[in-house]
């Protein structure tokens, strides 16, 4: 597709911090004759979110868990803070892994989970009742049992063992599912002050608009592969400009005449892959005239990852 960078891109190196935090190279996982991951490679970088974005089946969980040395890949690796996360000492001071709300033990209250995790992570204890209000688990919730915990209440406590050892990446899977709006909504907030404050997020998502809020980059995986990887103001201009004219029908065979595919919506307009320039000087040139031209921004955004993921269940990347 026009304009959309396929390959891994890097930040420009913009001072010390600017070494990658997550690297992943070639990841490939096979189950049987099926490629679950094939081929993938990105980076995360410090002070940004990544969306990880894909449809159910499309390998997100399975590339998270390669990162995390839960899952051995088939072929290519993976670090975290420069080294395979096999390999860090006291991981959880450095990595906050949230891959399954639902992992922690059902019988343990939330403080007990908590303070399990910072006795094993060589921290104080004293910081468990702040870290579980800072979440949104008030007093009454941490005395609670785990198996009591609605799934936003277990994604909230998987939040904040993922952020008890202050550690400068975090890697969620799906964190806001069983999230309401209002929950989402605080984390994103969580998210964007973390990445703010220079620390690295990859976070998975089936849903556009849940990443498209808070990521600075984003990268759309399908049926295993990486479909489109960039920043995510860079996918958003790469979209394309809606354009409408007089007459439509004269504006048509002009984009049929220079070979430029343009999608007609109901509302009239068409979505073309060009900028808006080369559109009004084509449109100027033939003489039709632009009722409305503008960036397709995130409803072209939402139709190029329709197009990229048509045959991967494409109802729910965009809902
Ligand atoms: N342990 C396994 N054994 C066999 N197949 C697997 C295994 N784990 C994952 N797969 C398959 O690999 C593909 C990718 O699965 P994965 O869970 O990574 O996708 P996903 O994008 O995270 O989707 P979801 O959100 O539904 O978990 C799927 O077809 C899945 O059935």
């Amino acid at each position: 597709m026009t304009g959309i960078d396929r390959r891994p891109k890097r930040r420009p190196a913009t001072g010390p911090q600017a070494v990658s935090m997550i690297t992943v190279e070639n990841l490939t996982r096979t189950y049987g004759a099926q490629r679950a991951v094939d081929d993938v490679s990105f980076t995360c970088e410090p002070g940004t979110v990544t969306g990880f974005l894909g449809p159910n089946g499309a390998g997100k969980s399975t590339t998270l868990r390669m990162i995390c040395g839960l899952t051995p890949p088939t072929a290519g690796r993976a670090t975290v803070c420069g080294v395979p996360y096999r390999q860090l000492g006291n991981p959880g001071r450095r990595v906050g892994v949230l891959l399954d709300a639902s992992a922690q033990h059902a019988g343990r209250t939330g403080r007990e989970t908590l303070a399990l995790a910072a006795i094993t992570m060589g921290l104080d204890t004293g910081r468990v009742p702040e870290r579980l209000a800072r979440v949104g688990l008030d007093r009454a919730a941490a005395k609670r049992r785990v198996r009591a915990y609605s799934l936003g209440m277990r994604q909230r406590l998987g939040l904040a063992y993922a952020m008890l050892g202050d550690p400068a990446v975090l890697i969620l899977d799906e964190p806001a599912n069983g999230l309401d709006p209002e929950g989402i909504f605080w984390m994103r907030g969580l998210l964007r002050e973390f990445a703010d404050r220079g620390g690295t997020v990859l976070l998975s998502s089936h849903l556009l608009r849940e990443v498209e809020a808070v990521a600075d980059r984003l990268i759309v995986i399908g049926q295993g592969k990486i479909l489109a990887q960039g920043d995510k103001d860079q996918l958003l201009s790469a979209a394309g400009t809606v354009v409408r004219a007089s007459d439509p029908a004269a504006l048509e065979a002009l984009f049929d005449r220079i070979g430029v595919t343009a999608t007609r919506s109901a509302d009239g307009t068409l979505l073309v892959p060009s900028d808006a320039e080369t559109i009004a000087q084509a449109a100027a040139q033939a003489g039709v005239v632009l009722l409305e031209l503008r960036p397709a921004g995130a409803g072209g955004l939402e139709e190029m990852f329709l197009r990229l993921t048509a045959t991967n269940g494409l109802e729910e990347v965009s809902r």
